[in-house]
């Protein structure tokens, strides 16, 4: 062994010759030696050295070499300290050995004996070396063991052969939704708790087949009421000589995984409609079925029940879909301007035809006109409707040349025909050429089902759109939104999921960012009581700061009329933006 790595040790003795045998002896024998004369040398050596072996008096002076002890273990050190003393009395020998020396001599020391007692100490001192290396690998691999169990999402539980929790991380209290470090110790089935007691087989089977067994997705109600899926793997936990210690549980919470599944499967087949009831499936079927032929299609629905997605739908699955479709909103022009608009004029066919133009008909020709709000439609137009839909060919105004056209059809109206045509305010003849195939839309009030998936489909619209972190509902919104009757469909519900986009400054959507009208409309008392004037011109003018004060929009967001919107800014004087806002 190199003198650098010979075994240190530290003797402290007063008596001269004592230091120098002892010194002789052991450096002979191989060991690197420090002599003290005093109590407060010799501490001070070890302090420096961390000497592996230590001999000292236990009469130094007016000092005692127990101290010696109390220094060892102050600095940690585990080094054995052999007690050298002159009176060989068992009282102050066994009290040092009791104080923690490792030994203790009596003078005169005989060389055989130093260096046995020596070797046996340094023997003691790498054993206990030994140890607190591996201890301190044992500690380091446990904490790194611990860092891996916290960082992982998933719930991880260890239990032992009687199912009681041997160990658990964080995530397993969030998952099973139990208090912090309220796992530990406890039996699994004694908890009560609905994760763990849906992981309770899983775990049996383990502990029995001493396999790994994988659940792919459980269902089953948490803590709170609300529903949860998760994914179990249980692992046995085996000693090196295959003996059961227990089984380690892995659970994933997979409930927002599953519901994205299911937005994905269940929701629709396009890329538009959003929903996954039987009533939205069946219109999903007929829009199907309609895609290989050139049939004229009537939808009908209350209004904002996505009569127009239908169309353009209809209009994608179609072999139209390479060509144009044109969407004329029939209400929103004159009787005379719907015909130039539709059929086209040549130049000169009334005041301000200044040239000829093609009409809606023709721009779509080989693909589909949407007709919407055809029930708005005057009689005479309705006569010439009837007869490009008989003959497939109209007349431009001003002009006797027929035109042919290969255009497919498709109207929407929100109102009943078959009570227009009763009333004879809408043709039959017209009414039948129309409705080869109808699609009833379905109103959302009768498809409330599909309202969290509307809403997950609107959050995601709106987050990009203003930027903002909004990610749920409130249960609370979400029962109202379900209690709703939705008067405007699809449309007021996107309006309402808008306007508390602008209002909400937090991750969840609560009652207070909902448009009053809906909130007077679900607890009309409350809401009275609770809506203080204040808070109702800081909304509207929330609100009409986001819209640059565009009063249609902002009527919109808010959920209400035009006049109910103009009487609210007369009443809180809000007529004109402030100078500084604009
Ligand atoms: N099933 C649906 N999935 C996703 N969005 C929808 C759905 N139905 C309607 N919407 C949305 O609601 C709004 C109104 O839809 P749309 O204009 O198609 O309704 P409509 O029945 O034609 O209304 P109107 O009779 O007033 O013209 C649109 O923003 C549309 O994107």
């Amino acid at each position: 062994m190199s003198v650098k790595n010979a075994p240190r040790v530290v003797v402290i003795d007063d008596e001269e010759s004592i230091r120098y045998s002892f010194k002789t002896f052991l450096v002979n024998d191989g060991y690197q030696v420090d002599c003290a004369e005093t109590l407060s040398v010799g501490l001070e050596l070890i302090h420096r050295r961390f000497p592996d072996i230590i001999f000292t008096d236990i009469l130094l002076g007016d000092d005692n070499g127990l101290k010696v002890l109390e220094k060892v273990r102050e600095l940690q050190l585990y080094t054995p300290v052999i007690m050298i003393t002159g009176q060989p009395s068992i009282d102050t020998a066994s009290e040092a050995v009791r104080l923690g020396a490792y030994d203790y001599m009596v003078k005169p020391i005989i060389k055989d004996t130093l260096l046995r007692v020596a070797r046996s100490a340094l023997k003691n001192k790498q054993l206990i070396d030994e140890r607190e290396k591996l201890t301190a690998e044992k500690d380091r691999y446990r904490n790194h063991l611990d860092a891996v169990f916290a960082s992982v999402n998933d719930a991880i539980i260890t239990v032992d052969n009687s199912r009681r929790i041997i160990a658990s991380n964080h995530a397993a209290n969030t998952i099973c939704q139990v208090e912090e470090n309220a796992l530990r110790g406890c039996k699994i089935d004694a908890l009560n708790n609905p994760c763990l007691m849906s992981c309770l087989g899983t775990i049996d089977a383990t502990l029995e087949k001493r396999e790994a067994m994988h659940v792919d997705k459980k269902e089953f109600i948490a803590s709170n009421g609300t529903p949860m899926v998760i994914s179990i793997t249980c692992s046995p936990l085996l000693s090196s000589h295959g003996k059961s210690l227990g089984a380690a549980l892995v659970v994933k919470d997979m409930t927002r995984l599953d519901f994205l599944e299911t937005l994905v499967k269940e929701s629709s087949p396009f890329t538009r409609l959003i929903g996954h009831s039987l009533k939205m499936h069946k219109v999903y079927d007929l829009i199907r079925a309609l895609a290989d032929t050139d049939a004229t299609v009537l939808i009908t629905g209350e209004t904002g029940t996505g009569k127009n997605l239908v169309a353009r739908e209809i209009h994608e699955l179609s072999r139209r879909c390479q060509h144009t479709m044109v969407t004329v909103r029939c209400s929103s022009l004159s009787e005379n301007l719907l015909e130039s608009e539709l059929f086209g004029h040549v130049k000169g066919a009334f005041t301000g035809a200044m040239k000829d133009k093609i009409g809606r008909f023709q721009l779509c020709d080989k693909g589909s006109i949407f007709l919407d709000e055809i029930g708005e439609i005057s009689p005479v137009m309705q006569l010439k409707l009837l007869s490009v839909l008989q003959d497939r060919e109209f007349e431009r105004v001003g002009d006797t040349t027929p035109i042919r056209v290969d255009t497919r059809i498709i109207a929407a109206t929100n109102k009943n025909l078959k009570d227009e045509v009763k009333k004879k305010d809408f043709r039959e003849d017209l009414y039948y050429r129309l409705n080869v195939v109808e699609i009833k839309m379905p109103p959302l009030r009768e498809r409330h089902g599909d309202i969290p998936l509307l809403v997950n489909h609107f959050i995601t619209k709106f987050q990009q759109r203003y930027n903002k972190p909004i990610t749920a509902l409130s249960n609370e919104v979400m029962q109202n939104f379900t209690a709703y009757q939705w008067p405007g469909n699809v449309r007021e519900l996107e309006h309402a999921v808008e306007h508390a986009f602008v209002l909400c400054r937090t991750e969840t959507i609560e009652m207070e960012h909902i448009p009053c009208e809906i909130k007077d409309a679900l607890m009309p008392d409350l809401h009275r009581r609770t809506v203080s004037p204040s808070m109702e011109k800081e909304e509207l003018l929330s609100v009409l700061k986001k819209t640059g004060w565009n009063k249609a929009k902002t009527a919109r967001l808010l959920g209400v009329s035009r006049p109910t919107l103009y009487r609210k800014l007369e009443k809180y004087q809000l007529e004109d933006p402030p100078q500084d806002t604009v």
